[in-house]
């Protein structure tokens, strides 16, 4: 499980890694059935973190941590001198076979934040620091126990709001960003090899590998570094969820709609046109993806009610923001035209709905059987609930195309990296082609591999690790 610790560039580390951390691991200040508290700390001059908890744990034999076999559950005391302060589960790990790769314990005890804060103030008395965010995560990734994405994706995986972020995450910690990034990077090692040589010999005008095969080296890697920033974009619009806003004339239905996709009534219904005046919004997840609904006010160009304008007008920013917009069509009435309605440009997918199927208009009946549901019109009933799955189908499609299948979670800083190899590999190209120095071209692409050990971790800075472990929680 080991791997080769990172080269760490600028050694100003904020916090010591010689100090003994220790946090709550699971949520603080909330009651639960069981609360842990982890510690960790590699042994130096004052002993390790398990002879510092000499005057904490007992086991009811008596022991000590110090003389408990690792990996194993133990059950005892904490106490602060004569005075009881809980029993516990304690579980000792012994360096380099532990998360962090330091020696680290973990304490099980009652879900009790009164008796969290008890514990961690008796090891604050006994020579630990509490931990900052990541720093655990931030230790097993110094002490060489998993790479750098592997630590960023432990942050995705408990942040995932959806099944698609949980998914996306996974990919991140299993490994295929690195080791797909790993092998441009030695196909671009290769390449500068060859113009290095080319360099040595260049009065003998040998050519180490054709023109036309450098250019493939190069077309690939930028295809291939271009995706992943594409899509690692793409997938961050919808990391919050998917945004969808149901618009359309006032009365369609947009609120039974929305009632309908929650479970319950959430927006008011009532046979009043202009019922809804300011959008209501709720989550819901709709085939493993986090979506936000946004009922709205009702579209009409003639209102003269003061508030209703105003809905509308928030309506149409809405519509703004949102990755689908689904227009709901009045079906109990002549067909009108919907899309005036909507503000010309919009980023927003179109999704037109048909609403009241169950009392259609002739005239929508006779559309319906010139031209049955398609892609981009639904026939549905809020009422009876004819027609969802078709909906669901659409909407599952469009997030389809939305997220990326193979995207992983990258910090804006990583995109940039990943641009910025893309250009790289566009100038190299150029200059390959205008049979520019050898070294001209070895300087881009060593420069990309520079920008490839940073986004594996392979090389790091300070700097970089302050923007991945800040984002964690404390205790991770
Ligand atoms: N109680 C508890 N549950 C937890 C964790 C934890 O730290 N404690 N984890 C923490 O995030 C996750 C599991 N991740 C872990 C990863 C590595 C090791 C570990 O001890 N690794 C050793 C031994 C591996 C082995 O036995 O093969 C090693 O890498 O050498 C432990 C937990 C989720 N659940
Ligand atoms: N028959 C039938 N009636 C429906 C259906 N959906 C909604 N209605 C009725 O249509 C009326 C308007 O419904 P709402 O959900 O309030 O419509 P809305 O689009 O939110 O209206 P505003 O908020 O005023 O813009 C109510 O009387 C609903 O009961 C449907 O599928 N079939
Ligand atoms: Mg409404």
């Amino acid at each position: 499980m080991t791997q080769k610790a990172p080269t760490i560039l600028s050694s100003k580390a904020t916090t010591s890694t010689a100090d003994f951390i220790c946090a709550p691991a699971t949520v603080a200040g909330a009651r639960s059935a069981i609360a842990v508290i982890r510690g960790s700390g590699a042994p130096g001059t004052r002993g390790s973190v398990f002879t510092a908890l000499a005057n904490i744990f007992l086991t009811p034999a008596g022991k000590c941590a110090a003389e408990l076999t690792a990996r194993v559950a133990h059950y005892g005391n904490i106490s602060d001198g004569d005075e009881f302060i809980d029993d516990v589960l304690f579980f000792r790990f012994d360096g380099p076979a532990s998360f962090t790769g330091e020696d680290s314990f973990e304490i099980h005890c009652h879900g009790n934040p009164l008796i969290v804060r008890a514990i961690l103030t008796l090891l604050y008395r006994h020579g630990f620091r509490s931990a900052e965010p990541g720093e655990f995560t931030r230790r097993a990734y110094l002490n060489g126990k998993l790479g750098l994405n592997a630590a960023q994706a432990v942050a995705e995986v408990i942040e995932a709001r959806s099944q698609l972020s949980l998914k996306a995450a996974h990919r991140l910690s299993r490994g295929t960003f690195r080791s797909g990034l790993l092998s441009l990077r030695s196909s671009l090692m290769n390449l500068a090899a060859d113009l290095n040589a080319e360099l040595d010999f260049i009065d003998e005008d040998i050519a180490f590998a054709t023109l036309d095969t450098k250019l493939a080296i190069l077309s690939r890697v930028e295809g291939e570094t271009q995706k992943l920033a594409d899509d690692a974009q793409r997938f961050d619009s919808i990391r919050g969820g998917v945004n969808i806003a149901i618009v359309g004339a006032p009365n369609a239905g947009k609120s039974s709609l929305l009632n309908r996709l929650l479970g319950h009534e959430r927006s008011i219904v009532s046979d009043i046109a202009g019922t809804t005046r300011d959008y209501i919004e709720a989550e819901l997840e709709i085939q493993g993806v986090n979506v936000r609904l946004f009922d709205t006010a009702g579209l009409r160009e003639d209102s003269g009610d003061t508030i209703e304008i105003i809905g509308i007008e928030r309506t149409r920013e809405l519509i703004g923001r949102a990755h689908i917009c689904l227009l709901i069509a009045d079906g109990s009435i002549a067909p009108t035209e919907l899309e005036t309605l909507l503000p010309a440009e919009t980023p927003a997918r179109l999704l037109v709905a048909v609403n009241k199927c169950d009392m259609l208009h002739a005239e929508w009946a006779n559309r319906r059987k010139d031209s049955p549901d398609n892609n981009s019109v639904i026939y549905i009933s809020a009422l009876t609930g004819e027609g969802f799955p078709a909906l669901m189908q659409a909407f599952a499609a469009i997030t389809a195309e939305l997220a990326p299948q193979d995207a992983v979670p990258l910090s804006v800083w990583q995109v940039k990296l990943l641009n910025e190899i893309a250009s790289l590999m566009r100038s190299a190209s150029n200059l390959l082609r205008d049979r520019e120095l050898p070294e001209l071209i070895a300087h881009q692409v060593t420069r990309a591999i520079d920008c490839m050990s940073e986004l594996t971790g392979e090389i790091s800075s300070e700097d970089i690790l302050g923007r991945i472990f800040s984002r964690f929680c404390i205790g991770k």
